[in-house]
Protein backbone atom coordinates (compact mmCIF):
# COMPACT_ATOMS: atom_id res chain seq x y z
CA UNK A 1 0.00 0.00 0.00
CA UNK A 2 1.73 3.25 -1.35
CA UNK A 3 -0.81 5.91 0.00
CA UNK A 4 0.21 7.54 3.46
CA UNK A 5 -1.80 9.00 5.73
CA UNK A 6 -1.39 12.78 6.49
CA UNK A 7 0.51 13.09 9.48
CA UNK A 8 -1.24 14.71 12.60
CA UNK A 9 0.89 16.29 15.36
CA UNK A 10 2.26 12.90 16.52
CA UNK A 11 2.33 12.86 20.33
CA UNK A 12 3.65 9.64 20.68
CA UNK A 13 4.55 10.47 23.85
CA UNK A 14 1.02 9.40 24.49
CA UNK A 15 2.01 5.96 23.73
CA UNK A 16 4.29 6.28 27.10
CA UNK A 17 1.31 8.31 28.70
CA UNK A 18 0.11 5.60 31.41
CA UNK A 19 -3.97 5.10 31.12
CA UNK A 20 -5.28 5.78 34.62
CA UNK A 21 -6.03 2.71 36.44
CA UNK A 22 -5.37 0.80 34.33
CA UNK A 23 -2.87 -2.37 35.35
CA UNK A 24 -1.69 -4.32 32.53
CA UNK A 25 -1.75 -1.63 29.79
CA UNK A 26 0.57 0.88 32.31
CA UNK A 27 2.98 -1.74 33.86
CA UNK A 28 3.88 -2.92 29.84
CA UNK A 29 4.87 0.60 28.37
CA UNK A 30 4.53 -1.16 25.18
CA UNK A 31 4.69 1.46 22.30
CA UNK A 32 2.58 -0.76 20.40
CA UNK A 33 -1.09 -1.40 20.20
CA UNK A 34 -2.59 -4.25 22.43
CA UNK A 35 -4.56 -4.33 19.61
CA UNK A 36 -2.92 -5.63 17.09
CA UNK A 37 -0.18 -7.61 19.40
CA UNK A 38 -2.77 -9.61 20.75
CA UNK A 39 -6.64 -8.85 20.23
CA UNK A 40 -6.53 -8.57 16.10
CA UNK A 41 -3.50 -11.39 16.19
CA UNK A 42 -5.32 -14.24 15.48
CA UNK A 43 -3.61 -17.81 15.57
CA UNK A 44 -4.37 -19.24 12.31
CA UNK A 45 -5.24 -23.42 12.75
CA UNK A 46 -6.11 -24.37 9.20
CA UNK A 47 -7.17 -22.81 5.74
CA UNK A 48 -10.02 -20.16 6.42
CA UNK A 49 -10.14 -21.66 10.17
CA UNK A 50 -8.79 -19.05 12.99
CA UNK A 51 -8.89 -18.69 16.88
CA UNK A 52 -9.21 -15.35 18.89
CA UNK A 53 -8.77 -14.55 22.58
CA UNK A 54 -10.00 -11.38 24.29
CA UNK A 55 -8.56 -8.93 26.21
CA UNK A 56 -11.13 -6.11 27.68
CA UNK A 57 -14.63 -7.96 28.24
CA UNK A 58 -17.50 -5.28 29.65
CA UNK A 59 -19.02 -5.34 32.52
CA UNK A 60 -21.69 -7.43 31.23
CA UNK A 61 -19.42 -10.24 31.25
CA UNK A 62 -20.68 -11.06 27.34
CA UNK A 63 -17.91 -10.38 24.69
CA UNK A 64 -17.36 -6.95 23.66
CA UNK A 65 -19.19 -7.00 19.90
CA UNK A 66 -16.09 -4.63 18.32
CA UNK A 67 -13.72 -7.53 19.42
CA UNK A 68 -15.76 -9.99 17.98
CA UNK A 69 -16.23 -7.72 14.66
CA UNK A 70 -12.79 -6.71 14.53
CA UNK A 71 -11.49 -10.10 14.30
CA UNK A 72 -13.88 -11.59 12.44
CA UNK A 73 -12.36 -8.99 9.47
CA UNK A 74 -8.68 -10.05 10.35
CA UNK A 75 -9.76 -13.70 9.56
CA UNK A 76 -11.78 -12.35 6.58
CA UNK A 77 -9.05 -10.07 5.18
CA UNK A 78 -6.81 -12.64 4.98
CA UNK A 79 -8.17 -14.01 2.14
CA UNK A 80 -8.16 -11.50 -0.23
CA UNK A 81 -5.15 -10.11 -2.24
CA UNK A 82 -2.92 -7.41 -0.27
CA UNK A 83 -4.21 -4.40 -2.35
CA UNK A 84 -8.00 -5.67 -1.41
CA UNK A 85 -9.77 -3.82 0.87
CA UNK A 86 -12.73 -3.86 2.97
CA UNK A 87 -15.35 -1.86 1.71
CA UNK A 88 -18.09 -2.98 3.86
CA UNK A 89 -19.60 -5.65 6.39
CA UNK A 90 -22.40 -6.44 7.81
CA UNK A 91 -23.01 -8.20 11.00
CA UNK A 92 -25.26 -9.81 13.20
CA UNK A 93 -24.94 -10.93 17.23
CA UNK A 94 -26.96 -13.70 17.21
CA UNK A 95 -25.74 -15.30 20.89
CA UNK A 96 -24.10 -13.58 23.42
CA UNK A 97 -20.23 -14.45 23.45
CA UNK A 98 -18.66 -16.19 26.13
CA UNK A 99 -15.10 -14.94 27.85
CA UNK A 100 -14.13 -17.71 29.26
CA UNK A 101 -13.33 -19.44 25.92
CA UNK A 102 -11.71 -18.39 22.83
CA UNK A 103 -14.02 -17.77 19.73
CA UNK A 104 -13.42 -19.44 16.22
CA UNK A 105 -14.17 -17.72 12.79
CA UNK A 106 -14.45 -20.01 10.01
CA UNK A 107 -14.58 -18.18 6.64
CA UNK A 108 -16.40 -19.06 3.63
CA UNK A 109 -15.40 -17.40 0.18
CA UNK A 110 -18.37 -16.89 -1.57
CA UNK A 111 -16.84 -15.38 -4.53
CA UNK A 112 -14.19 -13.88 -6.09
CA UNK A 113 -14.36 -11.03 -8.94
CA UNK A 114 -12.58 -8.76 -10.75
CA UNK A 115 -13.32 -6.04 -8.81
CA UNK A 116 -14.93 -7.43 -5.59
CA UNK A 117 -14.85 -10.40 -3.19
CA UNK A 118 -16.81 -11.27 -0.74
CA UNK A 119 -16.50 -13.31 2.41
CA UNK A 120 -19.07 -14.79 4.54
CA UNK A 121 -17.62 -15.13 8.90
CA UNK A 122 -19.02 -17.40 11.37
CA UNK A 123 -17.91 -16.38 14.80
CA UNK A 124 -18.41 -19.70 16.74
CA UNK A 125 -18.30 -20.62 20.38
CA UNK A 126 -19.46 -24.31 22.10
CA UNK A 127 -20.12 -25.10 18.54
CA UNK A 128 -22.79 -22.34 17.49
CA UNK A 129 -22.84 -18.91 16.13
CA UNK A 130 -22.40 -15.71 18.59
CA UNK A 131 -21.86 -13.62 14.98
CA UNK A 132 -22.11 -13.88 11.34
CA UNK A 133 -20.75 -11.27 9.36
CA UNK A 134 -20.53 -10.53 5.64
CA UNK A 135 -17.55 -8.69 3.97
CA UNK A 136 -17.43 -7.09 0.87
CA UNK A 137 -13.71 -6.53 0.03
CA UNK A 138 -12.92 -3.92 -3.21
CA UNK A 139 -9.81 -3.44 -5.33
CA UNK A 140 -8.94 0.10 -4.90
CA UNK A 141 -10.45 1.88 -8.07
CA UNK A 142 -10.17 5.92 -9.00
CA UNK A 143 -13.67 7.58 -9.92
CA UNK A 144 -14.23 11.16 -10.66
CA UNK A 145 -17.19 10.87 -8.84
CA UNK A 146 -16.76 12.40 -5.27
CA UNK A 147 -18.36 13.87 -2.95
CA UNK A 148 -18.44 13.90 1.15
CA UNK A 149 -20.15 15.73 4.28
CA UNK A 150 -18.25 18.23 5.80
CA UNK A 151 -16.57 17.25 9.26
CA UNK A 152 -17.85 18.94 11.94
CA UNK A 153 -15.99 21.82 13.56
CA UNK A 154 -14.97 20.96 16.99
CA UNK A 155 -11.59 21.63 19.63
CA UNK A 156 -8.78 19.66 18.71
CA UNK A 157 -7.85 17.06 20.62
CA UNK A 158 -5.19 18.48 22.09
CA UNK A 159 -7.57 20.93 23.63
CA UNK A 160 -9.43 18.09 25.56
CA UNK A 161 -9.42 16.08 28.44
CA UNK A 162 -9.71 11.92 28.20
CA UNK A 163 -12.08 10.14 29.86
CA UNK A 164 -9.78 9.72 32.51
CA UNK A 165 -9.24 13.11 33.51
CA UNK A 166 -12.43 13.98 33.19
CA UNK A 167 -13.33 11.08 35.95
CA UNK A 168 -10.94 11.84 37.93
CA UNK A 169 -12.72 15.77 37.80
CA UNK A 170 -15.76 14.05 38.65
CA UNK A 171 -14.61 11.81 41.91
CA UNK A 172 -13.06 14.76 43.05
CA UNK A 173 -16.30 16.24 43.46
CA UNK A 174 -17.03 16.54 47.20
CA UNK A 175 -20.92 15.70 46.67
CA UNK A 176 -20.40 12.88 44.44
CA UNK A 177 -22.71 10.10 45.57
CA UNK A 178 -21.23 6.92 46.85
CA UNK A 179 -22.72 4.37 44.01
CA UNK A 180 -21.74 6.89 41.51
CA UNK A 181 -17.96 6.83 42.77
CA UNK A 182 -18.07 3.01 42.89
CA UNK A 183 -18.99 3.23 39.32
CA UNK A 184 -16.86 5.61 37.99
CA UNK A 185 -13.95 3.67 40.08
CA UNK A 186 -14.85 0.48 38.54
CA UNK A 187 -14.83 2.19 34.72
CA UNK A 188 -11.33 3.83 35.25
CA UNK A 189 -10.21 0.59 35.95
CA UNK A 190 -11.25 -0.91 32.66
CA UNK A 191 -7.92 -1.87 30.45
CA UNK A 192 -10.38 -0.39 27.42
CA UNK A 193 -7.47 -0.48 24.32
CA UNK A 194 -9.11 2.62 23.49
CA UNK A 195 -8.32 6.14 23.58
CA UNK A 196 -11.30 8.82 23.89
CA UNK A 197 -11.72 12.67 24.58
CA UNK A 198 -15.24 13.63 24.42
CA UNK A 199 -15.95 16.85 22.88
CA UNK A 200 -18.93 17.52 25.17
CA UNK A 201 -18.44 15.75 28.36
CA UNK A 202 -21.44 14.22 30.17
CA UNK A 203 -22.63 16.54 33.06
CA UNK A 204 -23.21 13.88 35.59
CA UNK A 205 -24.30 14.94 38.22
CA UNK A 206 -26.92 17.26 36.80
CA UNK A 207 -28.07 14.79 33.88
CA UNK A 208 -29.50 17.31 31.41
CA UNK A 209 -31.84 16.05 28.40
CA UNK A 210 -28.98 16.06 25.21
CA UNK A 211 -29.85 15.54 21.46
CA UNK A 212 -28.92 12.11 21.19
CA UNK A 213 -25.96 13.26 19.29
CA UNK A 214 -22.29 12.88 20.43
CA UNK A 215 -19.00 13.65 19.41
CA UNK A 216 -15.49 12.65 20.43
CA UNK A 217 -11.93 11.85 19.43
CA UNK A 218 -10.78 8.69 19.21
CA UNK A 219 -7.95 6.04 18.79
CA UNK A 220 -6.14 3.23 19.58
CA UNK A 221 -4.01 3.15 22.13
CA UNK A 222 -0.51 2.23 21.52
CA UNK A 223 1.32 2.64 17.72
CA UNK A 224 0.20 0.62 14.63
CA UNK A 225 1.99 1.99 12.09
CA UNK A 226 1.55 1.89 8.23
CA UNK A 227 3.21 -1.47 7.51
CA UNK A 228 -0.76 -3.12 7.61
CA UNK A 229 -3.18 -0.42 6.01
CA UNK A 230 -5.62 -3.36 6.21
CA UNK A 231 -5.21 -3.73 10.19
CA UNK A 232 -6.16 -0.07 10.50
CA UNK A 233 -10.23 -0.94 9.58
CA UNK A 234 -10.16 -4.33 11.86
CA UNK A 235 -9.22 -1.65 14.81
CA UNK A 236 -11.56 1.24 13.53
CA UNK A 237 -14.50 -2.32 13.55
CA UNK A 238 -13.38 -2.59 17.28
CA UNK A 239 -13.15 0.97 18.05
CA UNK A 240 -16.48 2.02 16.39
CA UNK A 241 -19.16 -0.24 18.68
CA UNK A 242 -17.35 1.41 21.98
CA UNK A 243 -19.80 4.14 23.35
CA UNK A 244 -22.00 3.66 20.18
CA UNK A 245 -25.40 2.49 21.17
CA UNK A 246 -25.06 4.58 24.41
CA UNK A 247 -26.14 7.80 22.02
CA UNK A 248 -29.77 6.84 22.31
CA UNK A 249 -29.79 7.36 25.69
CA UNK A 250 -28.33 11.06 26.26
CA UNK A 251 -32.24 12.06 25.35
CA UNK A 252 -33.34 9.99 28.19
CA UNK A 253 -31.06 10.74 31.53
CA UNK A 254 -33.91 9.86 33.85
CA UNK A 255 -33.74 6.45 32.98
CA UNK A 256 -31.03 3.43 33.52
CA UNK A 257 -30.47 0.84 31.03
CA UNK A 258 -30.25 -2.55 32.43
CA UNK A 259 -30.18 -4.07 29.79
CA UNK A 260 -28.00 -3.08 26.27
CA UNK A 261 -26.57 -5.10 23.58
CA UNK A 262 -25.38 -4.49 20.22
CA UNK A 263 -27.71 -6.99 17.49
CA UNK A 264 -26.21 -5.72 14.35
CA UNK A 265 -23.32 -3.92 12.80
CA UNK A 266 -22.95 -2.06 9.14
CA UNK A 267 -19.92 -0.23 8.37
CA UNK A 268 -19.01 1.23 5.00
CA UNK A 269 -14.72 2.33 4.51
CA UNK A 270 -14.39 5.39 2.11
CA UNK A 271 -10.92 5.82 2.53
CA UNK A 272 -7.58 5.28 3.86
CA UNK A 273 -6.66 5.92 7.76
CA UNK A 274 -5.06 5.46 10.42
CA UNK A 275 -6.59 3.90 13.67
CA UNK A 276 -3.58 4.63 15.66
CA UNK A 277 -4.60 8.92 15.39
CA UNK A 278 -7.10 10.99 16.63
CA UNK A 279 -10.20 10.30 14.57
CA UNK A 280 -13.53 12.13 15.24
CA UNK A 281 -16.78 9.94 16.07
CA UNK A 282 -19.64 11.56 15.48
CA UNK A 283 -22.43 9.38 16.58
CA UNK A 284 -26.48 10.32 16.13
CA UNK A 285 -29.63 8.15 17.36
CA UNK A 286 -32.31 9.05 14.53
CA UNK A 287 -34.48 6.69 16.22
CA UNK A 288 -35.35 4.35 19.55
CA UNK A 289 -38.43 2.63 20.42
CA UNK A 290 -39.67 -1.10 20.86
CA UNK A 291 -36.89 -1.86 23.68
CA UNK A 292 -34.50 -0.98 20.54
CA UNK A 293 -32.29 2.21 19.31
CA UNK A 294 -30.92 3.28 15.96
CA UNK A 295 -27.60 4.61 15.56
CA UNK A 296 -25.64 6.00 13.09
CA UNK A 297 -22.06 7.42 13.14
CA UNK A 298 -18.90 8.49 10.98
CA UNK A 299 -15.24 8.17 11.51
CA UNK A 300 -13.82 11.28 10.45
CA UNK A 301 -9.85 11.85 9.78
CA UNK A 302 -8.50 14.86 11.49
CA UNK A 303 -7.96 16.33 8.09
CA UNK A 304 -11.78 16.55 7.38
CA UNK A 305 -11.64 13.22 5.27
CA UNK A 306 -14.56 10.83 6.15
CA UNK A 307 -12.70 7.69 6.79
CA UNK A 308 -15.79 5.60 7.34
CA UNK A 309 -19.71 5.46 8.19
CA UNK A 310 -21.34 3.33 10.78
CA UNK A 311 -24.85 1.67 11.35
CA UNK A 312 -25.87 -0.01 14.19
CA UNK A 313 -29.31 -1.37 16.06
CA UNK A 314 -29.26 -2.53 19.71
CA UNK A 315 -31.64 -3.91 22.61
CA UNK A 316 -31.85 -1.33 25.25
CA UNK A 317 -33.97 -2.63 28.25
CA UNK A 318 -34.38 0.46 30.57
CA UNK A 319 -36.01 0.95 34.34
CA UNK A 320 -37.23 3.87 35.22
CA UNK A 321 -34.56 6.42 38.03
CA UNK A 322 -35.54 10.02 39.48
CA UNK A 323 -33.43 12.56 37.15
CA UNK A 324 -32.46 14.44 40.38
CA UNK A 325 -30.13 11.57 40.39
CA UNK A 326 -26.42 11.61 41.29
CA UNK A 327 -25.61 8.47 39.42
C1 LIG B 1 -18.03 9.53 25.38
C2 LIG B 1 -17.20 8.42 25.93
C3 LIG B 1 -17.79 7.77 27.13
C4 LIG B 1 -17.10 6.48 27.43
C5 LIG B 1 -17.78 5.70 28.48
C6 LIG B 1 -18.36 4.45 27.90
C7 LIG B 1 -18.57 3.47 28.99
C8 LIG B 1 -18.79 2.21 28.76
C9 LIG B 1 -18.93 1.67 27.39
C10 LIG B 1 -19.12 0.20 27.41
C11 LIG B 1 -19.27 -0.24 26.01
C12 LIG B 1 -19.83 -1.60 25.95
C13 LIG B 1 -20.24 -1.89 24.55
C14 LIG B 1 -21.45 -2.78 24.52
C15 LIG B 1 -21.84 -3.17 23.14
C16 LIG B 1 -21.63 -4.61 23.03
O1 LIG B 1 -20.56 -5.06 22.83
S1 LIG B 1 -22.97 -5.66 23.19
C17 LIG B 1 -22.25 -7.24 22.85
C18 LIG B 1 -22.56 -7.70 21.48
N1 LIG B 1 -23.92 -8.08 21.34
C19 LIG B 1 -24.42 -9.20 21.97
O2 LIG B 1 -23.76 -9.88 22.74
C20 LIG B 1 -25.82 -9.59 21.65
C21 LIG B 1 -25.84 -11.06 21.30
N2 LIG B 1 -27.18 -11.50 21.07
C22 LIG B 1 -27.94 -11.96 22.08
O3 LIG B 1 -27.52 -12.04 23.22
C23 LIG B 1 -29.29 -12.37 21.70
O4 LIG B 1 -29.44 -12.36 20.32
C24 LIG B 1 -30.37 -11.45 22.31
C25 LIG B 1 -30.30 -11.44 23.82
C26 LIG B 1 -30.21 -10.03 21.83
C27 LIG B 1 -31.70 -12.05 21.85
O5 LIG B 1 -32.61 -12.04 22.83
P1 LIG B 1 -33.81 -13.08 22.95
O6 LIG B 1 -34.24 -13.56 21.64
O7 LIG B 1 -34.81 -12.39 23.75
O8 LIG B 1 -33.05 -14.26 23.68
P2 LIG B 1 -33.44 -15.04 24.99
O9 LIG B 1 -32.33 -16.01 25.18
O10 LIG B 1 -34.82 -15.54 24.89
O11 LIG B 1 -33.37 -13.91 26.14
C28 LIG B 1 -32.15 -13.37 26.55
C29 LIG B 1 -32.40 -12.66 27.89
O12 LIG B 1 -33.29 -11.55 27.71
C30 LIG B 1 -34.46 -11.74 28.52
N3 LIG B 1 -35.59 -11.26 27.78
C31 LIG B 1 -36.01 -11.70 26.58
N4 LIG B 1 -37.08 -11.02 26.18
C32 LIG B 1 -37.36 -10.12 27.19
C33 LIG B 1 -38.36 -9.13 27.37
N5 LIG B 1 -39.30 -8.91 26.44
N6 LIG B 1 -38.34 -8.39 28.50
C34 LIG B 1 -37.38 -8.60 29.45
N7 LIG B 1 -36.40 -9.53 29.32
C35 LIG B 1 -36.41 -10.28 28.22
C36 LIG B 1 -34.52 -13.22 28.75
O13 LIG B 1 -35.25 -13.51 29.90
C37 LIG B 1 -33.07 -13.58 28.91
O14 LIG B 1 -32.62 -13.15 30.19
P3 LIG B 1 -31.65 -14.07 31.04
O15 LIG B 1 -30.39 -14.25 30.20
O16 LIG B 1 -32.35 -15.38 31.21
O17 LIG B 1 -31.42 -13.31 32.29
Amino acid sequence: MSEKVSNETSDHSMDFAVPAGSGALAESHDLRSILVTSVLNLEKLDIDLYRGTHHWVPRSRRLFGGQIIGQALVAAADSVGENVFAHSLHCYFVRAGDPKVPVLYQVERIRDGRSFSVRSVKAIQHGQPILICQVSFHRDQPSPLQHQFSMPSVPPPEDLLTVEELIQGYLSKPDLAEKAKQGLTKLLADEVPIEIKPVNPPDIQYRRVREPKNLFWVRARGHIGEGDMKLHRCVAAYVSDYSFLGTTLLSFPGQRANFVASLDHAMWFHNIFRADQWMLYETESSWAGGSRGLVQGRLWRRDGVLAASCAQEGVIRVSTVKTDSKL
